[in-house]
């Protein structure tokens, strides 16, 4: 089977297209910047006020707008079997939806069929996705069972398909047992790819259901009674504990709930190399809604690990995302030192050694700022499809949207409700998971030479969200009608215009699979990471520049310039295939999006790297 790389027609390229964003606030992970952003082939050329640009090139005012890394969503499932349906977003629908949002790229979960080859597997969902995508995208892939076969063929999707994380399940009927666990954390290490595992205690569940059953409980308030926190929160214990053995490092995906926070501190203190992701959903909404009268609003809530009834949840896991930025940029890792693992030698500041008290305080701090990841975990199914539950809520589709949200509603809950920084916005909606699946800096940062996926962001325009007005494909939004201040006013991805003043004008096809190489330097040599000097505030030195930002792909293959397969192998979208949404000429001349929200000027950097650097690293 030959694998399906396809090329985007000339005439939606965005070779020959120049854009210019002029007038904004650039908001990188480590401070806000007024700069111009000059973007010529899908890459940014130039950062800086008064840059000499050709004539001819499309102007976007950005005048009291934050300009933002593209967002990143780690965590989707398009087009997804499960639960005897499918998900009802697929790759247009749902990476449409993601750009309306202001994300740019998205990572899928390739999800083998029963005894199916991981390979074949993979080659499946490149065919699914690569003629439909919307944005650029990378794929991990789930382990349903352990085998010989299993450990060759990830050695074989890490070396040649460009898959540097693995996602294995604690719960489910395709959950592996502690010592497969372990095996396949083995071989992730050796590997240098990323083991990400669901964590929540299948057995007990499933116990804990037949039960709630028994007596009656067949409606949606059974799914969370049946997994309450300390079923998550022991899955994380014991996930973490297995990675340590191995001394592999461990993404928890989707962590909802404050006592698996408190878990996972707990791991980061024993030195396990771990990072968490959260939810959207968790951290927007909460478990009140199991409660509801209606089958079909609580139903459209069900996903797993649920949503928590405790009131406080989403500001403690917002809270927990906030500590992790702070924390890892101001620690000085001798006052650790009791920690071994978890600060790595370029987190060493200037302050000087504290006392003990002073060591523990921080250290406490640190183990709070565990999370460090939002995902979506966008897996959409009907009213109708949540129906298959009606009578067993064991049976409801587990999935809720989220890829069109993420960014506005973590604006609105984290940013306008002062609990996040923009700068951390942006580290835990881009940034990090650029770092964290090597696609940094190519992804996730407004440096010359880094792709031209970015959104420009309107922080006082409202907007309220709704099912009838998304671009999903389901007809059921757990944010129903929540007013989110944070709009993407532009959205462009690879240096094409795919939102233009509110207006959606994406083209099916136009987005490229991205290849993830191992051994990403956040997470196995920071050291590597850190010695790169983005050009965030220059004007182009475009060689050196070019050369330092590729140099942190330790496989040189880069999926911008190498197709996986030879020519002959390269599928080309056909017109049917290519769905503009609306088309632009990038050439137009300049206009003014609106003088009124003008805001103060200032020529110099505003936010800066705390006294000696800011670490990039986790550990
Ligand atoms: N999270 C969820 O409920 N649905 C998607 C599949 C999974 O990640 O478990
Ligand atoms: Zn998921």
């Amino acid at each position: 089977m030959s694998t399906p790389v396809k090329k985007v027609p000339i005439h939606l390229q965005s070779s020959q297209n120049r854009l210019l964003i002029k007038n904004g606030e650039v908001v990188n992970e480590d401070g806000i910047t007024d700069q111009d952003v000059y973007i010529e082939d899908g890459i940014i050329k130039q950062l800086g006020r008064n840059l000499i640009i050709p004539g001819g090139t499309r102007v976007i005012d950005a005048r009291g707008r934050y300009v933002l890394p593209g967002g990143i969503d780690p965590h989707t499932h398009f087009e997804f079997e499960f639960m005897g349906t499918k998900s009802v977003d697929d790759f247009y629908q749902g990476t449409k939806a993601a750009v309306a949002g202001g994300t740019t790229m998205i990572l899928d979960f390739v999800f083998p069929k029963p005894g199916e080859s991981l390979i074949d597997a993979f080659y499946e969902y490149r065919q699914k996705a690569d003629g439909k995508v919307c944005c650029d995208y990378g794929l991990h892939v789930c382990l349903r069972s352990w085998s010989e076969q299993v450990r060759k063929e990830m050695e074989i999707l890490c070396k040649e398909h460009g898959v540097n994380s693995f996602k294995m399940f604690m719960t489910y009927d395709f959950m592996l047992n502690d010592a497969e666990l372990y095996s396949a954390f083995e071989q992730c290490k050796k590997l240098g790819a990323l083991a990400q595992v669901h964590a929540e205690n299948g057995q007990i569940i499933a116990k804990n259901a037949e039960r709630l059953l028994a007596k009656g409980v067949t409606g949606p308030e059974g799914h969370e009674l049946s997994r309450p926190e300390e079923i998550e929160a022991e899955a994380v214990n014991r996930a973490c504990v297995i990675a340590k053995q191995v001394d592999c490092p461990l993404y928890i995906v989707h962590v909802m709930s404050k006592s698996a926070v408190e878990v996972l501190s707990q791991a980061c203190k024993r030195g396990t190399r771990v990072i968490g992701e959260t939810l959207v959903a968790a951290l927007g909404t909460d478990g009140s809604h199991y409660k509801h009268e209606c089958f079909q609003h609580s139903a459209g809530h069900v996903l797993s690990p649920p949503l928590r009834p405790d009131p406080t949840t989403p500001l403690s896991l917002m809270n927990s995302l906030a500590h992790g930025q702070k924390v890892y940029g101001e620690i000085e890792a001798s006052t650790i030192g009791i920690t071994g693992q978890p600060l790595n030698a370029n987190m060493i500041t200037s302050p000087p050694i504290r006392s003990n008290t002073d060591s523990s305080r921080l250290l406490a701090l640190l183990a709070s700022g565990v999370l460090q990841v939002t995902g979506s975990d966008n897996c959409t199914f009907t009213k109708s499809q949540k129906e298959l539950g009606k009578n067993d809520f064991r049976k409801i589709p587990n999935g809720v949207n989220g890829v069109e949200d993420r960014m506005s509603v973590i604006w609105e809950k984290g940013v306008h409700s002062g609990v996040l920084e923009p700068t951390t916005f942006v580290a835990v909606t881009s940034t990090n998971a650029a770092k964290i699946f090597n696609l940094y800096p190519r992804k996730g940062v407004i440096a010359v030479g880094s792709d031209a996926d970015i959104v420009v962001w309107n922080r006082t325009a409202v907007r309220s969200i709704s099912a009838k007005t998304h671009h999903q494909a389901v007809d059921f939004n757990i944010f129903e009608g929540m007013e989110c201040h944070g709009v993407p006013e532009y959205v462009i991805v690879n240096g094409r215009v795919c939102v233009d003043e509110g207006q959606l004008r994406v083209v099916e096809g136009y987005g490229r699979f991205i290849e993830t190489p191992v051994f990403a330097p956040y997470i196995y040599d920071s050291d590597k990471l850190n010695s790169l000097k983005l050009e965030k505030n220059g004007v182009d030195n475009e060689v050196d520049q070019l050369q330092r930002i590729h140099m942190i792909h330790l496989d040189e293959e880069n999926a911008r310039f190498t197709p996986t397969l030879p020519e002959s192998d390269v599928s080309t979208p056909s017109c049917k295939g290519a769905r503009p949404e609306g088309q632009r000429n990038m050439q137009q001349s300049t206009f003014s999006i609106s003088e009124e929200l003008d805001v103060e000027r200032k020529s110099c950097i505003r936010v800066r790297n705390p006294p000696g650097g800011k670490s990039s690293g986790f550990w």
